[in-house]
């Protein structure tokens, strides 16, 4: 049996990956965190009978632990209680699933605990990559996409190690506004910006996609996985999302992974690494399938993009400015308080008003998150 613990298992990527060990039925599921989802939670703990379960917020662990009280589980809380599943002893791998750089605290110390980790918690990588893959490294642990893109792309090098990459070839959908300009986008809705063409997410991640956020946050997050400069990253839309990503070497020989989209395929892989699986679901069929196109990204109605190959260039602790005020500014056009347009105007002015530290410590990134919060904060 595989032990693993789950950061983020009430989420999109969570349940998904519970289908996952639920179908497979050879893997232990040791340790479960979530933020504020007690009833799923509960139904977690029943089906799949962790030692350990993290609820951020403390009011709803109380009521959790009330709920499961005939059961053998310890509940903790907030930060320490995200940590304490981290490094549980017996898990292998930690699962990161939870959405934002709150992920970063628990995943540097799953890691110098010894842990490998399935990461789909891209905002820790774009804003920790520094310090997170040299730990990685040095602790001997493998760090293993989850992201639909970077697992492509992870699958497409596997025999090639000894392969420089040329160029990686990241796709994006384009989200529900490609083709359209800015002056089309000035009364978006929640609602509108939710509707992804191809994919069903968690909420930030899915208005990512929309601004093509995401895609940068992609771009910044491939740096980190793949040592690569941001500028050997070259983004294809590929509207139907058929094509996951593509790595082309140094003789122009391009490898892609295709399938249909479902996060199953990444999450089962990272699990199993390097085994392969059966896995139910849809396949691809080339004699339906209709055609496959590709377009350059239009960078200057989606510039949150141009933004974050700017942040990942410069390095340092700009891309937390660029996280955190996307997290900020996402959250706050989810609860209506800005226009939509003003999610990329508000990343700007952060990053223009930001004074950039080269190397920055863990501290450092928690300060930079907190000044960017202010900023935005002192806007109204
Ligand atoms: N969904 C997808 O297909 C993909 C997602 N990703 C990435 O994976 C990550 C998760 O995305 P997704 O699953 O869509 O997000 P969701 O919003 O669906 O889920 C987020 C999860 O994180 C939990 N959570 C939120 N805040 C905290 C906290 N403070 N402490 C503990 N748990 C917390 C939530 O708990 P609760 O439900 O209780 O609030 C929930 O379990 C993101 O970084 C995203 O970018 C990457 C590729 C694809
Ligand atoms: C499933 C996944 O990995 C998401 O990040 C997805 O790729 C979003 O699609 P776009 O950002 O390309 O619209
Ligand atoms: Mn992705």
């Amino acid at each position: 049996m595989k032990k693993i613990a789950i950061l983020g298992s009430t989420g999109s990527i969570g349940t998904q990956t519970l289908e996952v060990v639920r179908e497979n039925g050879d893997i232990e599921v040791l340790g479960l965190a979530a933020g504020s989802n007690i009833s799923l939670l509960e139904e977690q703990i029943r089906e799949f009978q962790p030692k350990l379960v993290a609820v951020w917020d403390e009011k709803k662990a109380a009521e959790l632990k009330i709920k499961v009280q005939d059961l053998d589980v310890k509940i903790v809380t907030g930060m320490d209680g995200l940590i304490e599943v981290s490094v549980m002893e017996e898990v292998e791998i930690l699962l990161t699933a939870v959405v934002g750089m709150i992920g970063i605290r628990p995943t540097v110390e799953a890691i110098k605990a010894g842990k490998d980790i399935a990461l789909a918690n891209k905002e820790t990588l774009v804003t920790a990559g520094h310090i997170i893959m040299p730990l990685a490294k040095e602790m001997g642990v493998s760090i293993l996409p989850v992201d639909s893109e970077h697992s492509a792309i992870f699958q497409s090098l596997q025999g090639n190690k000894m392969n420089s990459i040329h160029k990686i070839l990241l796709t994006a959908s384009g989200g529900p506004f490609r083709g359209k300009k800015q002056e089309d986008l000035l009364n978006i809705q929640v609602e509108d910006a939710l509707k992804h063409p191809n994919w069903a997410m968690g909420r930030k991640i899915t208005i990512d996609s929309s601004t093509m956020v995401n895609k940068g946050l992609e771009v910044i997050e491939a740096k980190w996985l793949f040592g690569v400069e941001v500028d050997k990253v070259q983004v294809v839309v590929q509207p139907q999302s058929v094509i996951h990503s593509m790595v082309e070497y140094e003789d122009g020989a391009i490898i892609a992974q295709l399938g249909t989209p479902d996060m199953k395929l990444p999450i089962q892989y990272a699990l199993y690494y390097p085994k392969r699986r059966y896995l139910p679901g849809d396949r691809l069929d080339f004699w339906r399938m209709g055609k496959l196109d590709f377009e350059k990204p239009d960078m200057d109605t989606f510039y949150g993009l141009a933004l974050a190959y700017e942040a990942g260039r410069t390095g340092g602790s700009l891309p937390t400015v660029f996280n955190a005020a996307n997290e900020m500014a996402v959250g706050q056009f989810l609860n209506r308080e800005i226009k939509y347009l003003e999610i990329i105007e508000i990343i700007e002015d952060c990053m223009r008003a930001h004074k950039n530290i080269e190397n920055p410590t863990l501290d450092q990134i928690l300060e930079t998150e907190a000044e960017t919060y202010a900023r935005i904060k002192s806007r109204r």
